[in-house]
């Protein structure tokens, strides 16, 4: 399968349109796992068996994993979702750009090295940053397109010929660039009304939303202004909030319940 027919059987199959966010960070990590040379990796994988049935993605972030120099226990963690969970694809968030030939290597690691079936992608260097990642057939790509955070106004903003870059990025990504039906857009769940505006240009690409949960974004907003004709479309993403939900001995159950609570807030403002 393909990660767009993953996604879709995720979206309608499994009725859930959350993502949880994998960024561990050992300083949040419960008592229990503290001394063990593998934390993150356990953390990770209890988080991910609490929660699988929950999502329609896991998107490991991979600075949290790199910044320790756990690039093995990353690699083990995506080998272990495609054994344990193979229904839900894996978005790797490497947000990623240069120019073509260190792109290729850049997509091997993503596709080759950590199996991931999908990556973020900068596109601030253009489409032949791009185009590398293309070349692996049925894998997908998530292009930055408004981010969730403040300093996203300072390039994303700017209107250019008419058109704010963001507006121009999702044009893109929706025609001329997105040859093989492989692409989508990141759009932060904290700006509604940009999504919207994203939606309107790219109708149905995939939107990866994150930015609900920690970063305070309105889950009915962004759901609304996000939505496709079928009703789904959208990986909105959560980490902080349901990754850290309790640090006690009921860290599983709450990380459990938080996302519960995500999905069903997410398929309330679906309906
Ligand atoms: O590409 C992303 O995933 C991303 C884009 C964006 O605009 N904003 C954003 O927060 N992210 C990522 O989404 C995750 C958000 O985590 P929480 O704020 O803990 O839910 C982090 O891994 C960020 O790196």
């Amino acid at each position: 399968m393909t990660f767009t027919e993953m996604l879709e059987a995720r979206w309608q199959g499994a009725d859930t349109l959350l993502c949880v966010g994998l960024d561990p960070n050992p300083s949040r990590f419960p008592a229990e796992l503290a001394d063990r040379p593998d934390a993150i990796l356990a953390f990770c994988r209890e988080i991910v068996d609490a929660t699988a049935d929950l999502v329609c993605a896991f998107k490991p972030q991979i600075a949290y994993f790199a910044s320790c120099g756990a690039e093995d226990q990353l690699e083990e963690l995506i080998t272990y979702i495609h054994e344990k969970h193979p229904e839900v694809p894996v978005i790797l968030d490497a947000k990623r750009g240069d120019i073509g030939s260190t792109a290729e290597h850049y997509a091997r690691e993503a596709f080759e090295r950590y199996k991931a079936d999908c990556v973020t992608l900068s596109p601030f260097m253009g489409f032949d940053t791009i185009k590398p990642y293309l070349a692996y057939e049925g894998k997908g790509a998530f292009v930055l397109c408004r981010t969730s955070n403040k300093g996203g106004d300072d390039f994303q903003m700017l209107t250019v010929d008419g058109e704010r870059i963001f507006e121009r990025i999702a044009r893109l990504a929706s025609s001329e660039w997105n040859l093989s039906g492989q692409l989508g857009l990141v759009t932060g769940a904290t700006y509604p009304a940009e999504i919207a505006s994203v939606r309107r240009l790219a109708p149905t690409l995939p939107l990866l939303v994150p930015g609900i949960g920690a970063q305070g974004g309105d889950v009915e907003a962004c759901v609304k202004a996000g939505i496709d004709a079928k009703k789904g479309g959208m990986v909105i993403n959560s980490g902080r909030a349901i990754l850290y939900a309790s640090q006690g001995e009921d860290w599983r159950e709450a990380a459990r319940a938080a996302a519960v609570a995500t999905r069903d807030a997410i398929n309330a403002a679906r309906r």
